[in-house]
């Protein structure tokens, strides 16, 4: 059995991220940039006025003066001539300052009538004015690539000019349940029927990390229905099964892949739960076998599917996003394999917020893990520890799983 770090290690080494296409801006919010976005224009593009008021010179603009006003500047209709000594230019919040003019006199600080406008209160210089290239210059790289666009990041490329946006591919991800008893949700479910919560979990999971699941039809315990479903899945960037993983007779997914060109890099992990991941190769896609047990298969699809996905997407290698939780129960002293317990995060009495690990931990129970905010994490061998303690958890939330 190796590691978990070693396993991910495995796993993300042999992975490359998608290549790029061209997408309308509007459809670029969280996609993985696949190259910088330079601005193609200076914004302001010209010193621009930041608010409704007047252009003045602010030697001029002193308490108790009148200036002439000597015409007006709406946004989008700069003003062409200059601002002389004692004069003054109606402007508006975004239009370009005129020539001569230093300052803006706020509309609220000036009393107009006639063709002449009285300062009531003295204007500093530079005061109201958004000097051109204050927020970026033509040129100057606006988003770095491999970075996930937010809305704000597509805000900025709009600014910067651009209509389209280079992304790398979304990573297409092919999800196969396996087994005779498994039956797809709103089946009728025979004798020992199981119904197949795994494949739609996971589906749900590639969402949330900006992949797009491939859903493929539930496999039997038979080498022909697996086999079926590896050949759909050669135009994947990855092929998830998820049961079939382990020792049994029945567990076919290895020996069913083999046909087709299967070969293994890993199986088997010190992990709880998980132990029978499988990690390989059908010939150019990647295949990531997890377990059949609902909890395992999540818990598996977090630390291993996740950061696939995330490495895929084009987005740079990061560690599994621990934060520091004060623990509210005791715990025994762990075994050699790392778990990673359901818990849920509360206040305790005396407010604090705690993580406190659900008293059952069977993998086989949704309805715990779907109730959890956090999956607890207990490195191998780590010694019991009592409430107080600081322990690592990954908040699911963090996930947007
Ligand atoms: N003798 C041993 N038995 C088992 C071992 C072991 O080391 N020695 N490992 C156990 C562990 S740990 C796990 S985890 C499971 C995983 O086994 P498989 O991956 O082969 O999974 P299955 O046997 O096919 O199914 C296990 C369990 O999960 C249910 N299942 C399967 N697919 C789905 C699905 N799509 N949706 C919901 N539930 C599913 C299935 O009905 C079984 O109840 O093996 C232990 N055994
Ligand atoms: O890990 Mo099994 O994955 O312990 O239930």
């Amino acid at each position: 059995m190796i590691s978990v770090e070693e396993a991910r290690g495995r796993i993300l080494d042999s992975l490359a991220p998608c290549g790029a296409e061209t997408v309308p801006l509007a459809e670029g919010w969280n996609r993985v940039l696949a190259r910088p976005v330079t601005a193609r224009l200076t914004q302001p593009p010209a010193d621009v006025s930041a608010m409704d008021g007047y252009a003045v010179r602010a030697a001029d603009a002193v308490e108790g003066a009148t200036l002439a006003v000597t015409g007006a500047a709406p946004a989008g209709h700069p003003f062409r001539g200059e601002v002389g000594p004692g004069e003054a230019v109606r402007i508006f919040t975004g239009a370009p300052v005129p020539e001569g003019a230093d300052a803006i006199l706020l509309q609220e600080d000036a009393t107009a009538g006639g063709n002449g406008v009285r300062v009531n209160e003295t204007v500093r210089p530079d005061r109201w004015i958004r000097r051109a290239g204050m927020d970026f210059r033509a040129g100057d790289t606006l988003v770095e690539a491999g970075r996930r666009l937010s809305a704000r990041d597509i805000g900025l490329a709009a600014a910067g000019n651009h209509a389209w946006l280079p992304v790398h591919r979304a990573p297409r991800i092919a999800i196969l349940a396996t087994g005779d008893e498994i039956v797809l949700p709103g089946e009728p479910l025979p004798a020992g029927g199981i119904v197949s919560s795994n494949a739609h979990m996971l589906a749900a999971l590639v969402r949330a990390a900006g992949g797009v699941p491939v859903v493929l039809p539930i496999a039997g315990d038979n080498h022909e229905a697996i086999g079926a479903a590896a050949e759909a899945a050669r135009r994947c960037e990855m092929l998830v099964t998820t049961g079939g993983a382990s020792v049994g007779e029945h567990d076919l997914v290895q020996s069913a892949l083999a046909p087709h060109g299967f070969t293994l890099d890993f199986w088997k992990i010190a992990m709880r739960p998980g132990k029978p991941l499988i990690w390989g190769r059908l010939d150019g896609t990647p295949v990531l076998g997890l377990p059949g047990n609902p909890v395992s298969a999540l818990v598996c699809g977090v630390l291993f599917l996740w950061p696939a996905l995330m490495k895929l997407s084009g987005l740079p290698a990061a560690p599994l996003p621990l934060r520091m939780a004060r623990l509210g129960a005791d715990l025994p002293e762990n075994d050699r394999r790392e778990e990673y317990m359901r818990a849920r995060l509360e206040t305790d009495a005396e407010g604090r917020s705690v993580v406190v690990p659900a008293t059952r931990q069977d993998s086989a129970m949704l309805r715990v893990l779907a109730g959890a905010d956090a999956l607890l994490q207990r490195p191998p061998h780590a010694p019991a520890l009592q409430a107080g303690a600081t322990v690592p958890v990954v908040h699911l939330a963090d996930l947007g799983i």
